[in-house]
C-alpha cells in the first residue's frame, strides 16, 4: 500500500517547511519527492491548508479510565485513590475495559494522538480494543504488591507479553507495571525485577508523584523512591517514569545514569494538586521528558495539544522565565521525546524510514491567523478539534474527522451500557 500526502506544510528538522510532498510504503515514510504523479499511488490526501505533525505520544495513561470521567473531582491523590477509584476499579471487568479503552481510543485518534503508553487492569482487553482502533500502544499490567494478587498480577503480565509484544504489525509493545513505591514493596520489587530480566521487559512506574509518598519513603526505607528503586535493580531495566515531580538532585542524577526516562503529566500534576515537576532541570541534566495526560478521571481530557500547551506554560511561571520550555521544545516532548520514551528510535519524527504516524492538522480556523509561526500556533493556539486526518503505522484511521476504524454510535451506546454496570454497585 503506498500513499501520497500532496502539498502539505511539513515539520521537519525542528522547522515548518510548506508545500511538501510525503510518500508512505507500508508502514513506513519513504521520500518527500518534488513532482510526484498522483496516478503512481493506491491513495491520495490533499495537504493544502494542512500542517503535517508527527503524531502525538501520550506517554503515561490509563485509558479505560475514562469511564471515570467527572467521577471523583477536585481530590487530592490519596483521597481520590482510596476512597473513590480503588473501589470502584473493584467492579471492572473485561467487557467495561474494553469499550473504556475503546472510548479512549476514539478521543485520542480525534485529537491527533497516535500512540500511548499505558498501565491498568485487564489489558488484553485494552489490547484488543486498541489493535482494532489501529493505535499504537505500550501496554503494563498494572501491579500491587500489597494484597493478595501480587503473584497473580505479575504472572497475566508475562502472559500479556507473551500474547501481545510485538504485535499488530509492531504497534504493540508490552512493559511491566509496578504501580508505586507505595504500592509495591521492595520484595516484590525484586520479583518484578528479576521477571523483567528473565523476558526482557521494560518498565512503567509511577514514582514521586506527591510529598506526601517521598516522606513516607523515607520515613519507612530512609530513601526517596527514586533511589530505592535504584537500590532495588529496577533501573537496571529500561524505565518510564510518570511524574517525578518531587526530585531532588541525587534522584535526577541517578536518573540521568540508569537512562530513566520520564511522563510528565502537567494537568494531572495540577488537578491532584501534586505539583510541578522540575521539567526544564531534568532536560538540562540530560533526562528524556514526554508529556502524558494520565487517567480521565485526573485530566479530565486525553488531549496532547493541551498537555503541551500547559508544558510550555506552566514551567516558564516555575522557573521565572519565559524561555523554560519554548514551543519548539514543547512539541518535541509531545513527539520524539515521547516515542523515546516507549522505547522507539524511528518514531516522531517525520524522516524517510521513519514510522508512518502522522497527523494533518487544519490551519483554516481563526485561531490559526495570522500564520506567522505553524510550531508556535499549534503549541499556544493549536487544539485537538483542529485535526483532521490521522494515520497509524501508514494507515488512515481518520479522514476528514470521521472515524474509519470505530464504530462510533455503537461506542456511545456500548459505553453507556458499561458505565451502567460499572456503577450499579453504588445503588
Ligand atoms: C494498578 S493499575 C494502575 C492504577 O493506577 C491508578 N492511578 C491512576 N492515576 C494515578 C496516579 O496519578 N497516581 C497513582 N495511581 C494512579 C489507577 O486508578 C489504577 O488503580
Ligand atoms: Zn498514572
Amino acid at each position: 500500500m503506498s500513499t501520497l500526502i500532496r502539498n502539505a506544510a511539513v515539520f521537519r528538522n525542528n522547522s515548518i517547511v510548506e508545500n511538501q510532498n510525503i510518500v508512505i510504503d507500508g508502514k513506513y515514510i519513504k521520500e518527500f519527492p518534488d513532482n510526484p504523479d498522483p496516478a503512481d499511488y493506491d491513495e491520495v490526501i490533499e495537504g493544502n491548508n494542512m500542517l503535517c505533525l508527527p503524531g502525538l505520544v501520550n506517554t503515561h495513561t490509563h485509558v479505560a479510565m475514562t469511564l471515570f470521567r467527572s467521577y471523583a473531582d477536585d481530590m487530592e491523590l490519596m483521597d481520590w485513590l482510596q476512597n473513590k477509584i480503588w473501589p470502584a476499579e473493584d467492579h471492572l471487568d473485561d467487557d467495561i475495559v474494553y469499550w473504556g479503552s475503546m472510548l479512549a481510543f476514539a478521543e485520542m485518534i480525534r485529537g491527533g494522538t497516535t500512540a500511548f503508553c499505558d498501565m491498568y487492569m485487564f489489558m488484553d482487553s485494552c489490547a484488543k480494543a486498541a489493535d482494532l482502533a489501529g493505535m499504537r500502544g505500550n501496554l503494563a499490567r498494572g501491579l500491587a504488591g500489597i494484597g493478595p494478587n501480587g503473584d497473580k498480577g505479575l504472572a497475566e503480565n508475562i502472559e500479556l507479553f507473551k500474547n501481545w509484544d510485538h504485535a499488530g504489525d509492531g504497534r504493540f509493545k508490552v512493559m511491566l507495571g509496578p504501580h508505586a513505591s507505595y504500592t509495591c514493596p521492595p520484595d516484590y520489587i525484586r520479583k518484578v525485577r528479576d521477571a523483567g530480566m528473565k523476558y526482557n521487559i521494560p518498565i512503567h512506574i509511577h514514582l514521586s508523584e506527591t510529598q506526601g509518598e517521598v516522606d513516607n519513603c523515607l520515613k519507612e526505607y530512609g530513601k526517596t523512591p527514586i533511589a530505592l528503586m535504584n537500590d532495588l535493580g529496577l533501573f537496571d531495566l529500561p524505565t518510564l517514569a510518570a511524574h517525578c515531580v518531587h526530585v531532588n538532585d541525587d534522584d535526577i542524577r541517578i536518573m540521568k545514569e540508569k537512562d530513566v526516562h520520564v511522563a510528565h503529566n502537567p494537568t494531572s500534576n495540577l488537578k491532584l494538586a501534586s505539583g510541578i515537576a522540575p521539567v526544564t532541570k531534568m532536560r538540562a541534566a540530560g533526562i528524556t521528558v514526554g508529556l502524558g495526560t494520565d487517567g480521565a478521571s485526573s485530566n479530565n481530557k486525553l488531549d496532547m495539544f493541551a498537555e503541551m500547551r500547559l508544558a510550555a506554560l506552566i514551567h516558564k511561571v516555575k522557573d521565572s522565565d519565559p524561555l523554560a520550555i519554548n514551543a519548539l521544545e514543547a512539541l518535541n516532548m509531545a513527539t520524539v521525546d515521547g516515542a523515546k520514551c516507549m522505547g522507539y528510535d524511528n518514531l516522531g519524527t517525520l524522516e524517510s524510514g521513519s514510522l508512518a504516524d502522522i497527523i494533518l492538522v487544519n490551519r483554516e480556523g481563526f485561531n490559526w491567523m495570522p500564520g506567522f509561526n505553524s510550531i508556535s500556533l499549534a503549541v499556544y493556539s493549536g487544539n485537538s478539534m483542529d485535526v483532521d486526518t490521522v494515520m497509524i503505522n501508514g494507515k488512515v484511521v481518520m479522514r476528514h474527522k470521521e472515524l474509519l476504524t470505530i464504530d462510533v454510535e455503537r461506542m456511545k451506546r456500548e459505553v453507556s451500557r458499561v458505565t451502567d454496570k460499572l456503577f450499579s454497585f453504588a445503588g
